[in-house]
C-alpha cells in the first residue's frame, strides 16, 4: 500500500445530529444532504450515546486484546461458519491483499438454520456469537453498545431518508423487523509488529451506514471524489459516520460511499477502534429510489469495482463479501460455495 501524502488540509465535516430532532429541523437536512453528496462520511455530535457506556465499552475491548492468546484463539471465527469471533492479524484481506489487525466480530445474537438443499446460501449468516469464557462481561456489554449504535445508524438512516427527500420511513420496508448489524471490536498493531503498512485496505463499506468509534491514535483516511486523502483523527465526543455501498446504489450514485483505509500506526504505537456496520435485512432486494428533480440530476451513476462487485440482493452480497475476505472460514465451512480452485488452496 502506498501512504499519500495530504497536499490539502481539509477535514472532514461534523454534524450535530440533536439538531434533526429540534426547530433547526430544515437547515441541518439540507448540510446534510451537501454531506451526503460530497463524501458520505462525517464526524457526528450530539448522538445521545452515554459517555459511560462508550468509556466501558472501549475499556473491556482492550481488556480483550489483552488475554493470553488461547484465550483468543477459543473463539477464533474459523470455528463459526456464521463468521463470528476472533481473527488474528493477518488473517483478512481487502481486495485480495493481507490487513493487518486483530478483531472481534459480533452480529445479531441468533441461531443456527437448519439447511436443506434449497436453503438460500445466504442463511448460513445466522447463527450464534462466540464469546470468551475469560471475560464475562463482554457479552452483555457489547450487546448493549450493539443495540445503541443500532439505534444510532437508522437515527441517521431517517435523516438521510429526508434528505433526499423521501419519507423518514423510506427504507423501513428492507431493515423492519431485525437490520443486519456487524460490530467489530479492531486493534492494529504498531509498524515494528506488523507485516505490512495496510491496517485495512481502500474499501468501501456495504450497507446503510457505519457508525466508528474511534480511540485516540489516527490512521483512517477517507478518499475525496477528486482523489486526495484527508485524515480522519479521533474527536472525542463524535462518532464518524459513513455511508455504504446500499445507499449508494439506492440513490443511482447521487449518495456517496467515500473509499477509506486505516493506516496501521507507528513502530511501537497501537490504533483501537469498534466499528458498527448497520445493513437491511438479508432477504431484501435493494431498491432504487426516485430521487426529486433537482437531485436526480445529481446522480453519478454506480461504478463497479471488478474486484469487488455488488449484487442487489443483499444477503448473497454480503455472503459473498465474507467469504472474501474470510477465505479460511470459507474452507473450512462452506467449501460448497467455492470455485474448485480455491477449495483446498493453503491459508494466506
Ligand atoms: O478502524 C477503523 O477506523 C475503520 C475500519 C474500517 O473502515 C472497516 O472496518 O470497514
Ligand atoms: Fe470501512
Amino acid at each position: 500500500m502506498t501512504v499519500h501524502s495530504n497536499p490539502v488540509s481539509a477535514t472532514l465535516p461534523t454534524l450535530d445530529f440533536s439538531r434533526f430532532h429540534g426547530p433547526d429541523r430544515e437547515a441541518f437536512i439540507a448540510e446534510l444532504l451537501d454531506v451526503l453528496h460530497d463524501h458520505g462520511f462525517f464526524y457526528m455530535t450530539g448522538h445521545g450515546v452515554s459517555p459511560q457506556l462508550i468509556a466501558d465499552v472501549r475499556a473491556a475491548a482492550k481488556r480483550f486484546f489483552a488475554l493470553p492468546l488461547e484465550d483468543k484463539l477459543e473463539i477464533e471465527m474459523v470455528k463459526s461458519p456464521h463468521f463470528r469471533g476472533y481473527n488474528r492479524a493477518g488473517v483478512e484481506r481487502t481486495r485480495g491483499q493481507q490487513d493487518w489487525r486483530e478483531q472481534l466480530d459480533v452480529n445479531t445474537e441468533g441461531e443456527a438454520v437448519a439447511l436443506q438443499a434449497d436453503t438460500p446460501a445466504w442463511k448460513r449468516l445466522f447463527g450464534p456469537n462466540q464469546w470468551p469464557s475469560r471475560q464475562p462481561e463482554l457479552k452483555p456489554l457489547l450487546l448493549e453498545y450493539q443495540a445503541e449504535v443500532t439505534r444510532v445508524g437508522l437515527d441517521v438512516l431517517k435523516a438521510i431518508a429526508v434528505a433526499i427527500g423521501q419519507p423518514e420511513d423510506v427504507f423501513a420496508s428492507i431493515y423492519e423487523p431485525q437490520p443486519s448489524q456487524l460490530l467489530k471490536i479492531i486493534r492494529y498493531p504498531g509498524r515494528d509488529v506488523a507485516e505490512t503498512d495496510q491496517g485495512v485496505g481502500a474499501h468501501k463499506d456495504g450497507g446503510f451506514v457505519t457508525v466508528l468509534l474511534q480511540d485516540t491514535t489516527p490512521g483512517l483516511r477517507v478518499r475525496t471524489e477528486d482523489g486526495v486523502w484527508i485524515d480522519a483523527p479521533p474527536v472525542e465526543g463524535t462518532f464518524i459516520i459513513n455511508t455504504g455501498e446500499l445507499l449508494e446504489l439506492a440513490t443511482n450514485g447521487f449518495v456517496r460511499a467515500d473509499v477509506h483505509d486505516v493506516v496501521a500506526p507507528p513502530a511501537g504505537v497501537e490504533r483501537y477502534s469498534i466499528a458498527f456496520f448497520l445493513g437491511s435485512r438479508y432477504d431484501a432486494t435493494i431498491p432504487v429510489i426516485e430521487l426529486p428533480e433537482a437531485l436526480k440530476t445529481k446522480e453519478r451513476g454506480i461504478t463497479v469495482d471488478p474486484l469487488n462487485p455488488i449484487f442487489r440482493e443483499v444477503g448473497q452480497n454480503h455472503l459473498k463479501s465474507r467469504l472474501r475476505s474470510h477465505p479460511d472460514v470459507a474452507r473450512a465451512h462452506h467449501a460448497d460455495l467455492l470455485p474448485s480452485e480455491e477449495r483446498n488452496a493453503p491459508a494466506n
